[in-house]
């Protein structure tokens, strides 16, 4: 600062110095004054005003002096080329703003809308992104197992003690390859299909939430060929997730509000995979296909219905619940909407305002509804079909169940009274504070309530169907269910099969006929065996038989889950042989363990 000030005070004395020297022309050492009275003339004129043109002049002067030459034309002609380039940026700005409000049309594109990533993907895979000079660069972590690279792929290393090939996957993060997309704040001018396309990238805080806002205009008076630019994207994008299901899930953001979040794109589960009764598997498909159906809604609004579909699909852990959410979603096309009633920071408004952002056709999954803690608000005793109604009427009360002799109902109105009380005084101490969590009247607002989107499918899994509230699974909330039970031993079957017979697909169904090329086996070790070590793939004839004898050893008394036979399969994936072998042995170790209630077996 003093340094500035101190400037500031000798620029005037150095002008006025210089003005001196220059009018009385008595300048001892200047040799090579400043001739033909230009640039006194310009210090004449703006020297008082500008006392930096008085040290340019003594510059002028001195080093023209110095160099024995005259700066004069130099330094007009860059005052010159100076003024004329600020008089074609100045002329170019006004042209381009006339340009743009006049002969361009423009469409805006902000964060929050679904296009606003299906567009930015897309630029993503264009060559004009390779070229351009301004980009933000990110990590992509939620590509689907097929996009992965061979460049990707872990290569085989000796381990380092010699044991044998392990494949490592030290350096894969730093492989993948990076996404690049335009900068905040710059500009991309592109050609698509000829058409010249200006997009502006930028950003903006509104409260606490940074809203980024991507512009793209083109020449003309309709917004036409930019509209047709996204959809192009849009389509694209959509094509290149084609036989993939997304899913989403909430996401937090800096404003605290939740917002979906595409967390993971995978392919897609086919029907077939799933080990269900085939009259459940019909039944639900047919029903899902009629609803989806393109005339269904006007049938619905014709007779007043709400067009919504629900399912309850419910059953023991492990039995292939969100199994067939996903393939279902698969075989529809449909993304997969997951929510999480046990987040304990989605409040009910949340719930409703994520309900109201679902696309027209999707699947939203709720999965083991029954452990949500859904409660009904202790003030809404007063509940009727879940929802507040204006009557105290409290018996109807659905979170306490009054048993029937009297001093049992004495005290369950004891405890029922108490915590009213208790919800009361603490709906007191914090006053304006919002109760956290989702209560069961909240799920059922969101789930029915005006803004929720008309169209979706909503499936509810859970293992306990009897712990939930009538009001949640009563018709037009939930319209069909589906019961999952422990393997029977046909379906025991079918998961053997299924397990093994792309392989004997991929070794032609020859009898007995190895594959021309094995693939590599891996054992439990990470050992890559070598390949006169694979086990002989079966043939079609081989695998019905042995898939048979090992079905006969499951207790057909549906005590094992689906997933527990899978993961027993899984240890043994090149083995069948050995899964025969070994089953019997398996059941008696798992059965043991049921009954002693332990949570782990030996491993087997
Ligand atoms: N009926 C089935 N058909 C095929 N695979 C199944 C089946 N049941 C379970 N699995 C397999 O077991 C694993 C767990 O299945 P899934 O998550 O669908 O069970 P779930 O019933 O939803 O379990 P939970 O109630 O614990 O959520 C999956 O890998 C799935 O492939």
């Amino acid at each position: 600062m003093e340094l500035v000030d101190h400037a500031q005070g000798l620029l005037p004395t150095l002008a006025a110095n210089v003005t001196d020297t220059i009018s009385n022309g008595t300048d001892p050492d200047s040799s090579f004054s400043s001739p033909h009275g230009v640039m006194e003339g310009l210090l004449l004129f703006f020297g008082a005003q500008f006392p930096l043109m008085a040290i340019f002049v003594l510059f002028h002067d001195k080093f023209g002096s110095y160099l024995g030459i005259d700066l004069t034309i130099p330094f007009i002609l860059c005052g010159f080329i100076w003024v004329t380039i600020k008089i074609m940026s100045y002329l170019y700005e006004a042209v381009e703003d006339l340009v743009k409000t006049h002969l361009m049309a423009k469409v805006s594109i902000d964060n929050s809308d679904a296009l606003f990533l299906q567009l930015t993907e897309w630029l993503a895979w264009q060559p004009i992104m390779a070229n351009s000079r301004s980009v933000t660069v990110e990590t992509p972590y939620d590509r689907d197992w097929d996009e992965e690279s061979a460049l990707e792929a872990p290569h085989p290393e000796i381990a380092p003690d010699g044991a044998g090939i392990t494949l490592n996957f030290s350096m894969q993060e730093a492989r993948i390859p990076s996404r690049y997309t335009p900068a905040i704040g710059s500009t991309q001018n592109f050609w698509h299909n000829g058409t010249f396309f200006r997009l502006i990238r930028s950003q903006n805080t509104v409260g606490l939430r940074n809203k980024e806002i991507i512009v793209i205009s083109c020449f003309g008076w309709s917004p036409e060929p930019v509209k047709k630019l996204l959809q192009h994207a849009k389509e694209e994008f959509y094509a290149k997730n084609d036989a993939k299901t997304t899913i989403s899930r909430p996401k937090m953001y800096e404003s605290k509000k939740f917002r979906w979040e595409r967390v993971a794109v995978r392919l897609v589960r086919p029907l077939k995979t799933v080990v269900l009764d085939d009259s459940y598997k019909v039944r639900v498909l047919s029903d899902m296909h009629e609803y989806l159906h393109a005339a269904t809604p006007r049938w619905y609004a014709n007779r007043g219905i709400p067009l919504r579909r629900g399912y309850l699909f419910y059953g023991p852990p492990g039995t292939g619940k969100t199994s067939l959410s996903f393939a279902l979603a698969g075989a529809f096309g449909l993304a997969i909407y997951i929510i999480s009633l046990q987040d304990p920071k989605l409040t009910e408004e949340d719930l409703s305002f994520l309900f109201s952002k679902l696309p027209r056709r999707c699947i939203i999954l709720l999965e083991d509804i029954d452990t949500a803690g859904l409660t009904r608000r202790p003030d809404s005793s007063s509940l009727e079909d879940g929802k507040p109604k204006d009557s105290e009427d409290s018996d109807k009360d659905g979170d306490v169940d009054i048993p029937p002799s009297k001093e049992g109902a004495a005290v369950a109105d004891l405890a029922k009274a108490l915590k009213k009380e208790f919800s009361k005084s603490a709906d007191v101490s914090t006053p304006g504070k919002k109760k956290e969590g989702i209560t069961l009247s909240g799920l059922l607002n969101a789930i029915d309530g005006v803004s929720s989107h008309e169209g979706r499918v909503l499936i509810m899994t859970t293992n306990k169907p009897d712990a939930l509230d009538e009001a949640l699974i009563r018709p037009g909330r939930v319209d069909l269910k589906i019961p999952f039970t422990n393997a029977t031993r046909d379906q025991a079957k079918e998961l053997f099969v299924r397990m093994y017979e792309l392989d004997t697909k991929a070794a032609g169904l020859l009898p007995s006929s190895p594959p021309s090329s094995p693939p590599p086996s891996i054992t439990a070790g990470s050992e890559i065996l070598p390949a006169n070590n694979t086990p002989q793939p079966l043939t079609i004839d081989e695998l019905s038989h042995i898939a048979a004898e090992f079905s006969s050893k499951i207790p057909d008394n549906q005590i094992i889950s689906s997933a527990e036979i899978q993961g027993f399969l899984l240890m043994r994936k090149k083995n069948p042989r050995e899964a025969v072998e070994q089953v019997g042995e398996w059941v008696e170790s798992l059965i043991k363990q049921k009954e002693s209630r332990s949570k782990v077996s030996d491993g087997k």
